[in-house]
């Protein structure tokens, strides 16, 4: 794929990355290298010079926007947050699947009622969206994303503003999505201890290039982290009373 955000200074080309169906892939590089730009070509609101994307074998740029988010919701990085309820920031998921003038029907409504339990914020479901805390929003946007139904779902840099403790539980969320719904999550991260224990797989991006794809252990041993970041990487284990291992990551600055 090739794309340009200037007329003969092409900025992506000849780039190619798959997410795997029922996995969760983190898409990880530098500040600039081009990861919100492969998030707005996959979600069809910049189109490439050349090449295509792809979801389940159909090129997403011959489908309609409406056909296309019933293919994959994507939770953009700065979503507004609107003056409405959780319970009608959600139904907004709900605009792809429904009717002329978006009245929502008895199937919409019941979507809408899962996605607000399966992100857990059924409770806040009244409250004003401006005044949930980071991780509540994020919570109630992750709903919102849910209740479009797709087995696609793209969130760019879904961790942002949150505090470590909100930070695991959205990653928990997302990997329960992903076993338990089976839903196929790709998301643009920046914390690397986040992307490295939640992921399956990872895309490594570099001055709009993917440089490395796989799962932690190959993008590690090709070296690809390092590289991009200039970080030394180091594993380490923490052996519980259960007698499962965690594995964290301590990065370096390179001297
Ligand atoms: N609308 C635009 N017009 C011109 N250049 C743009 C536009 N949007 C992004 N760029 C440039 O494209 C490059 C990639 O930007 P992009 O936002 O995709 O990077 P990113 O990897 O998501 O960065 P970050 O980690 O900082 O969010 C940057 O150099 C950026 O300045």
């Amino acid at each position: 794929m090739a794309f340009s955000y200037k007329p003969g200074a092409p900025f992506i080309e000849g780039l190619s990355a798959r997410i795997e169906s029922g996995s969760v892939t983190s898409i990880i590089g530098p500040n600039g290298c081009g990861k919100s730009t492969l998030v707005k070509l996959a979600s069809g609101l910049l189109r490439p010079a050349s090449g295509r994307v792809e979801v389940k074998g159909r090129d997403t740029g011959s489908l309609s926007a409406r056909e296309r988010a019933r293919e994959l919701a994507v939770l953009a990085q700065s979503s507004r947050v609107p003056p409405v309820s959780v319970e009608a920031l959600v139904a907004l998921g709900r605009h792809p699947h429904t009717g002329m003038g978006g009245r929502l029907g008895p199937r919409d409504r019941e979507r809408v009622e899962a996605a607000l339990e399966r992100a857990g914020v059924a409770r806040f479901r009244d409250h004003d969206v401006r005044k949930l805390s980071g991780g509540e929003r994020q919570r109630a946007f992750v709903a919102m994303t849910l209740a479009q139904d797709t087995d696609l779902i793209v969130l760019d840099e879904p961790t942002t503003y949150l505090d470590i403790n909100a930070c695991h539980d959205l990653m928990a969320l997302v990997r329960d999505l992903n076993r338990r719904d089976g839903k196929t999550v790709a998301m643009v991260i920046h914390d690397l201890d986040l992307a490295l224990r939640y992921s399956d797989r990872l895309v490594v991006m570099e001055r709009g290039r993917v440089t490395a794809e796989g799962s932690a252990e190959e993008v590690l041993a090709a070296g690809a982290i390092e590289r991009a970041f200039s970080m030394d990487i180091c594993p380490h284990e923490r052996h519980r009373s259960d007698g499962a291992a965690d594995r964290g990551y301590v990065l370096y600055p390179r001297l």
